[in-house]
This record gives C-alpha cells, sequence and structure tokens, in this order.
C-alpha cells in the first residue's frame, strides 16, 4: 500500500514513512491510494473475535510490508491490554435500536487512546528499525494531548511538545497533559484557540528546515495511522450488531473530522454502513456546510463539550479529496481559498456525493445540557457533554427504526464534571488511577500564540537540537 497527499505535490511514501511524516510535504494529508476491502465473508469472520484481533485483520492491508503479523499481533494485544473494558469498546444500549459505543476505557478517558496506543508502539518500533528519534508536535484541544503524552512519555526515541489553547480545555484534561513530569514531555499553553494551535502545528511541518533537523513528527488525525486505527471500532461494533448481513447507522460527535472520517474509510472498506452523521456542537462550521454548500469559519465559541470547539476541521480535507474524484488541483484551490479568506465552496457533484453519504446536525448548549439530564433520568446512563451532543443530534435525524443506530461515545464524563454537574446535578468520579490527579503538581509554560516563541521554545527544549548543538 502506497500513501498520496491530498495536495498531490509531495512524495508518494510506504506505510512506515507516512507514520514518522505526519503532515506531507506540499502542506496535504496523507491518504491511501486505494481502500482496500474487505469482502463480505471476511467481515462475517470478525465475529467473535477480541477487539485486538478484528484490529489485526481490519489493519493489516494498509500496513503490508511494514509490520509483519507476528510484528502486528502482540503490538495490538499489548496497546488493548491498557483498556480497563474486557470487550475494549463495548456497546451499551440507550434506547430501541440506538447504542453507545464506549471508546473512553483506556488510559486517559477518550477515544483518542484507541489510536495513540497504537501509534506509540508503532512509531516506537519504526525508529528503532532506523535507530532514529522524532520530536512529535501536536496540538490539542484536551484530548489527543494527554493521550498522546500517555502512549510517549519516557520513550527514549521521541520528545513530545503539545500545544493546548489555555483556559479552554477541563481542568482535567489539563492536568492530564501538565502532571506527568516525564523529561520528554511538554505541555505548552498557548494564548489563542484549538485552531491556532493546530494551524501552529501545520506552519512547523511547512517549516522544511525546521521540520528536517528537528525529524517532526505528527500524532494528530493529519497521521493517517490515527485514522487506520479508528476505523476497527466500527467494524467491531458493526459486526456485534449484524453486519454484514444488516446495515448500522453511526452518529459521531465532530470537531477534526478525524472520527468520522474513519467511519466513511470503513465504508468504503465494505462496511455496510446506512448513514454517517455529523454531530457538532456550536461550532457548526460542519453542519452550515453540508446545509448551505459553504464552508465558512465564523470564529470559535467556546462550549461545555470543548474538545470539539474546532472551526479549521484537519480531516474535511481528506473527503474533499475523495468528493472531488481525487483531484489534487481542486483541493488546492479550496485550501488557498481557505487560507485567504476562511471560506470556500466545494464543488456542486462534490457537494452532492458528501450529502449522499452524511447527515449533519447541531446540539447547542441547552440542548447538550439537557440531553445529559434526561438520559440519565431516563436509562441511569450519564453521557459525557461530547456524547451528548451527539445524542441530541440523533434523536432529531430522520432515521429507518428498524436500522441500529450507534452513537460514538467519545470521553468518559469524569473529564468533564464542571459540565456534567451543572446539566444533572451529579459529579462523576476519577477512576481510582486517576482519583489523585487533583493533588499532582503542574507544569506547563505559557506562551503568546506567536510561532517564533513556539518555535523557540520547542527548538531550546527537543533533545535532537540539543544533541546536534
Ligand atoms: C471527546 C471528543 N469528542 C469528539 C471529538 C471530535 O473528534 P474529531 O476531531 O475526530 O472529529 C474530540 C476531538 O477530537 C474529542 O476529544
Ligand atoms: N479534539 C481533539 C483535537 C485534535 O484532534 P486530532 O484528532 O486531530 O488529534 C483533541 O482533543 O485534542
Amino acid at each position: 500500500m502506497r500513501y498520496i497527499s491530498t495536495r498531490g505535490e509531495a512524495p508518494t511514501l510506504a506505510f512506515s514513512d507516512a507514520l514518522l511524516a505526519g503532515l506531507a510535504r506540499d502542506g496535504g494529508l496523507y491518504v491511501p491510494e486505494a481502500y482496500p476491502a474487505l469482502a463480505p465473508a471476511d467481515i462475517a469472520r470478525l465475529a467473535g473475535h477480541s477487539y485486538a484481533e478484528v484490529a489485526g485483520r481490519v489493519i493489516a492491508p494498509f500496513v503490508d510490508g511494514a509490520f509483519a503479523p507476528a510484528v502486528l499481533a502482540p503490538m495490538l494485544e499489548e496497546a488493548y491490554a491498557t483498556f480497563r473494558h474486557v470487550a475494549t469498546t463495548p456497546l451499551v444500549q440507550i434506547a430501541p435500536n440506538r447504542f453507545v459505543l464506549e471508546l473512553f476505557h483506556g488510559p486517559t478517558l477518550a477515544f483518542k487512546d484507541v489510536a495513540m496506543q497504537l501509534l506509540g508502539r508503532m512509531m516506537d518500533h519504526v525508529l528503532t528499525e532506523r535507530d532514529a528519534r522524532a520530536t512529535i508536535v501536536g496540538a490539542t484541544s484536551g484530548d489527543t494531548g494527554s493521550a498522546a503524552i500517555e502512549a510517549f512519555r519516557g520513550r527514549a526515541r521521541t520528545d513530545v511538545f503539545i500545544l493546548y489553547p489555555a483556559g479552554r480545555v477541563s481542568e482535567v484534561q489539563r492536568r492530564q497533559m501538565t502532571t506527568v513530569d516525564d523529561a520528554n514531555v511538554h505541555a505548552i499553553a498557548v494564548e489563542g484557540t484549538f485552531d491556532d494551535c493546530q494551524a501552529h502545528v501545520k506552519t512547523l511541518f511547512n517549516d522544511h528546515g525546521f521540520r528536517d533537523r528537528l525529524a517532526l513528527a505528527g500524532v494528530n488525525s493529519i497521521n493517517w495511522a490515527r485514522i487506520v486505527a479508528q476505523v476497527v471500532y466500527y467494524f467491531y461494533a458493526g459486526v456485534a450488531l449484524g453486519a454484514p448481513h444488516r446495515p448500522v447507522s453511526f452518529v459521531v460527535p465532530t470537531g477534526n473530522f478525524g472520527d468520522i472520517l474513519a467511519g466513511y474509510v470503513a465504508k468504503q472498506m465494505g462496511l455496510p454502513v446506512a448513514r454517517l452523521a455529523i454531530a457538532t456542537n456550536v461550532n457548526d462550521i460542519l453542519a452550515r456546510t453540508l446545509a448551505t454548500g459553504r464552508y465558512e469559519v465564523t470564529g470559535v465559541k467556546p462550549s461545555s463539550s470543548p474538545s470539539m470547539d474546532i472551526e479549521v476541521s484537519s480531516n474535511f480535507e481528506r473527503l474533499l479529496f475523495d468528493a472531488h474524484d481525487r483531484d489534487a488541483g481542486a483541493v488546492r484551490g479550496l485550501m488557498a481559498s481557505l487560507a485567504q479568506s476562511g471560506s470556500f465552496s466545494p464543488r456542486n457533484e462534490a457537494l452532492a456525493a458528501i450529502r449522499a453519504e452524511f447527515d449533519a446536525g447541531r446540539a447547542d448548549e441547552a440542548e447538550t445540557a439537557a440531553t445529559i439530564a434526561r438520559v440519565r433520568a431516563e436509562t441511569g446512563y450519564l453521557l459525557d457533554p461530547h456524547t451528548a451532543v451527539a445524542v441530541a443530534v440523533a434523536e432529531k435525524l430522520k432515521h429507518d427504526p428498524k436500522v441500529p443506530q450507534v452513537v460514538l461515545s467519545t470521553a468518559h464524563p469524569a473529564k468533564f464534571p464542571d459540565a456534567v454537574e451543572k446539566a444533572c446535578g451529579e459529579r462523576p468520579a476519577l477512576p481510582p488511577h486517576l482519583a489523585d490527579l487533583m493533588e499532582r503538581p503542574e507544569r506547563t509554560p505559557t506562551l503568546p500564540n506567536d510561532i517564533a516563541a513556539i518555535r523557540a521554545y520547542i527548538e531550546a527544549h527537543a533533545r535532537i537540537a540539543a544533541d546536534a548543538a
């Protein structure tokens, strides 16, 4: 399997190079040359297998050559042994034919652990084989950062620099990043939004001198390996609910579009997905795009689901690439328009193709809080605010009642105790391994929203730079 850039001007790479590259050198995102297919019989054979075993079969065609089955299988066993649930990502029914897919049983209580626990091991393996090191630079609205820090802390071959928007993540999210004292971990508060942090990361990748000097690697969902690892739970849940013999729909709380893109990839591979629904909070740029045909940045508003407070939705570029029949020139034009004017309009046929695959809806702050309170009162189930956005949208969508509808639950409610308590009067407790989180000392520099300051900080603290000096 080879990987090509959505902007068509970067070298084509094998999986392990795409894994270390993060952003393509032309500013685009890597995608496979073609999506591998799983025949209905192959999908049926996933039934009854453990999460790690299903992952082995779904991931294998993407990594061919780079990770032999004898290497990948133990890596997957080890990665998912860090999860606190025997099913890794269990399904819980909350209404007739509506299920919550709990993706938050990993070490940092969010769906990011599913991919990051594997990514950490894969990168370490490739770096060890090459006797190389890397400097990971990532942006987070709260969850990617802690998952990346947990996956890479203490690793000799990687330094991790995570940029998060100061004051715009929950206290639990911040502390999960800032209380880790391993020398290779740097959680940096930036006086800006997540979109600013993500733009800074992309600027650093596009500075080829800096990128090469520090051997930059990315762990955001710009990294294709993140998407691949997330494809697995669509198959795992789909098969548990009757695929390939019956279709399944998914409703996904969405920000950077990585999670729902993984569902789209699962569908391209052959999983019978009836509908994929994008659920947004008040930062509803994607829902507006599907409704109006115009992608238009209007300014991020802080919400009770802060991890989705995103307007520049990175992975939408991968969907645009497919929807424009893989015309890299068209994607370059749209992205140039976004950079210049904060907006773009996909071609009519592309928009029609997107609308044919996806539904979209938004839930405002009052709807999100009311959903947490009502679902708790009616079913006893406690939703985190991100999952509540998706449940609220699921309830509003037109949906075939015979098709199972799976709402992806992306975070544990205890990551957002203030929002949950405000909504339903109940303060969820952190699991035992994080019980003393609020007492642990924090370590986090605050930097201005300025690329020069961020570049200088990373250069001054990256071990690769120090060793080269
Ligand atoms: C808890 C939570 N839910 C939903 C999302 C949105 O996922 P994505 O950015 O892949 O669309 C995020 C951030 O990525 C998140 O952390
Ligand atoms: N919501 C994310 C934002 C970054 O998304 P990613 O999937 O591209 O890493 C977060 O919690 O950091």
